[in-house]
């Protein structure tokens, strides 16, 4: 049985590949750290739009980026960058920048990677952004899935949790694509900090949960499960890496999410910023599939989930088997790490020698 089976033709469709979010500028101190800062490296970032980044750089895809920019000489930055990403600007929403910034800003993501017993460090600027502010109906969501045609939209949790409006937005954006036989991915990618800002207390559960209901393939391990949609489980992880508290998660979560495809995670070991285990499990037709974690060197870690999402998403586009699709996965993530920013500096081959076991030998 395929997977998705509703996965349209690439004939049928202008995109492969949307992704709904905010793309902020990475402001990176390289080794050393935000607080002893003298200059700072530009990136740009976004747990959504680096999705689709990937999918344009690495695996060669047709993908843009539903997101909200001031015209101001920051929006033109991150606009350049977006380019440069590969990635389209055929759907940036323009606004009019306030002179002094009170609104429609470029979110700041001050970034630092970590090293070793240090971890990784984000702290963000970023209220009264455009994006934030982005509105449901901002889009014509029929003629973007409707006429265009799109294969995959991904959207996920960081941008549902800015604010109403951007849940609102996100749920419009769902509900078209499925209207319109779009594939969903949807990663809870929970972060405390911003659902914690929210008003309502109980907003991640409420909103998390309106929207998984209408996606195909829900990124999240055990964490992000009983965060964001009230998943408890009583299984304790023997070690970080043990599949066993995903696995008793998604068993739960049959049944109360009926249109769901794929539940998919990488798993990491947080205990070091720089060596990790890495790997990946699926839930799929009440099976569990794992790719077994290894231990890998990394230079930068933020980022690696989202290199995973776009691995997976290419393998099941290109009509992949779900393991093939999760060692894409779980090496594009890998070599996102290898490098600075948030994103990979690399290419389907690379990809996929590493996802064969090809060693890290040097090439001449
Ligand atoms: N011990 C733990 N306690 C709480 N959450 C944990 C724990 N271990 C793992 N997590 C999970 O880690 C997630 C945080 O993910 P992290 O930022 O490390 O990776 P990511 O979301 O894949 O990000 P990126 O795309 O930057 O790699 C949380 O959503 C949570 O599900
Ligand atoms: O906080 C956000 O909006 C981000 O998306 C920041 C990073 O780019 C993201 O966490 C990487 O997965």
């Amino acid at each position: 049985m395929t997977l998705l089976p509703r996965l349209k033709s690439k004939d049928s469709c202008r995109w492969d590949a949307v992704a709904l979010g905010e793309v902020m500028l990475r402001l990176d101190p390289g080794e050393g750290r935000i607080r002893t800062a003298r200059q700072f490296q530009v990136w740009e970032g976004g747990g959504e739009y680096n999705v689709a980044r990937g999918l344009a750089k690495t695996f060669g895809l047709r993908s843009a980026v539903v997101t909200a920019l001031p015209r101001n000489d920051i929006g033109a930055l991150v606009h350049e960058l977006i380019l440069q990403g590969g990635v389209s600007d055929a759907h940036i929403l323009w606004r009019e920048a306030d002179p002094v910034g009170r609104e429609n800003r470029v979110g700041l993501n001050f970034t630092e990677r970590g090293f070793g017993p240090r971890g990784a460090l984000g702290v963000s600027d970023r209220a009264h952004s455009a994006a934030s502010a982005m509105q449901p109906d901002d889009v014509d969501w029929d003629t973007l899935f409707g006429d265009e045609g799109v294969r995959w939209l991904h959207t996920g949790g960081i941008f549902s949790a800015l604010s109403e409006s951007t849940a609102e937005t996100a749920l419009a954006a769902v509900t078209a694509a499925r209207r319109h036989g779009t594939i969903v991915s949807y990663d809870l990618n929970y972060r405390a900090s911003l659902w914690a800002a929210h008003p309502d207390p109980e907003a991640a559960r409420r909103v998390n949960r309106a929207i998984a209901e209408q996606v195909d393939v829900l990124i999240g391990d055990e964490y992000s499960l009983a965060a964001c949609l009230g998943i408890e489980t009583p299984e304790v992880r023997t070690n970080p890496c043990d599949p066993a508290p995903f696995a008793a998660a998604a068993e739960r979560l049959r049944g109360q999410l009926p249109d769901l495809r794929l539940l998919a995670s990488p798993l990491r070991d947080p205990v070091s910023a720089s060596m990790n285990r890495w790997g990946a499990c699926a839930w799929a037709d009440g099976a569990l599939t794992v790719h077994a974690p290894v231990e890998v060197a990394i230079l930068d870690r933020v980022g690696g989930g989202d290199g995973f999402v776009s691995g997976l998403a290419f393998g099941l586009m290109d009509g992949r088997s779900l393991e093939a699709s999760l060692a894409l996965g779980v090496a594009h993530g890998a070599l996102a790490m290898t490098t600075p920013g948030d994103n990979a500096m690399t290419s389907l081959d690379e990809v996929e020698a590493l996802a064969r076991g090809d060693g890290a030998a040097a090439r001449r």
